[in-house]
């Protein structure tokens, strides 16, 4: 199924989306891409049935309103064509944490961690029970570091992290891959969006080139796939040191270190 299974992309109307959408029709993939804007998704669509012979279909969704993201759940729910799903969708904004407003910080959590899960959670199921297809999670590098200075954008990446290395470790025994990318910065729209000037950025990847590598990892079977990351050993060192940590948990009672009087 998923060598030509249909492929549903959150956020194809631009940047990383739109260039998985490109590449997976240049695969041969029939696809549905899901974003707000209706008008890019269409342009994007005809371009790529006439470049490459796929069909694809639009859902416009705003993915923060209950509304948008059920009738994306159900299209994946019931519609057993579509394989794999590229859980992209996602937004940041620029400021300290007692700078943003409490509404924008809800929209950002909705956006990048509830529908992500959420769309997750409702082709899950189907996977399993046919025993193939895949669910891509866009995490980033942001997540590994709260000192990057951007404490709820992270969060919600180490959230998508976590859950495709959960997901993973309970879907894989059923033929279901899962797996987490981790873009750097790389030069897209999601800048100008958070407000950011993207011009003031040094060594920004491109968008091609990302998406192109995150494929690499996807065709390996990768759990975690980093493409900025230049030495792979350390994201091993890394996973390494969190088993030793687990390993060191004892439930029952605690460490000698919190004795003492009360
Ligand atoms: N660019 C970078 O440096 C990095 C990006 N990432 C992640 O990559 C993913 C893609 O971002 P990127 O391509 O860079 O940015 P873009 O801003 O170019 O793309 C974001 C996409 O998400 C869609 N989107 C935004 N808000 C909503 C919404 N409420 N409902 C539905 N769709 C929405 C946008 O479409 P529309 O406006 O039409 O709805 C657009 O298609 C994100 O998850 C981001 O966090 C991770 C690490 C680095
Ligand atoms: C806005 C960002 O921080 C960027 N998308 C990233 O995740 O690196």
């Amino acid at each position: 199924m998923t060598t030509r299974s249909i492929v549903l992309i959150t956020g194809a109307s631009s940047g990383i989306g739109a260039t998985y959408a490109e590449r997976f029709a240049r695969r041969g993939h029939d696809l549905v891409l899901v974003a707000r804007d209706k008008a890019r998704l269409e342009t994007l669509a005809a371009r790529l049935r006439e470049e490459h012979r796929v069909a694809i279909d639009i859902l416009q969704a705003d993915l923060t309103q209950p509304k948008d993201l059920a009738a994306v759940e159900m299209r994946l729910r019931d519609d057993s064509r579509i394989g794999i799903l590229i859980n992209n969708a996602g937004a940041a904004h620029s400021g300290s944490f007692i700078e943003q407003a409490t509404d924008d910080v809800a929209r950002i959590v909705a956006l990048n961690t509830t529908a992500l899960v959420r769309l997750a959670n409702a082709i899950a199921p189907r996977l399993a029970q046919a025993g193939e297809g895949a669910i891509v999670n866009i995490s980033s590098v942001v997540g590994l570091a709260p000192e990057f200075g951007m404490s709820v954008y992270g969060a919600t990446k180490a959230f998508a992290l976590f859950l495709s290395q959960g997901l993973s470790l309970e879907l894989s025994p059923k033929g279901v891959y899962v797996q987490a990318v981790l873009p750097a910065g790389t030069r897209t729209e999601i800048w100008e969006r958070a407000g950011i000037d993207v011009n003031a950025l040094p060594d920004l990847m491109e968008v091609g080139e990302l998406v192109d590598a995150a494929l690499v990892g996807f065709d390996r079977r990768e759990l975690v796939t980093i493409p900025p990351l230049h030495d792979a050993t350390c994201w091993n060192a890394l996973d390494a040191a969190r088993l030793a940590l687990v390993s060191n948990i004892r439930q029952a009672h605690v460490a000698d270190r919190y004795r003492g009087a009360a």
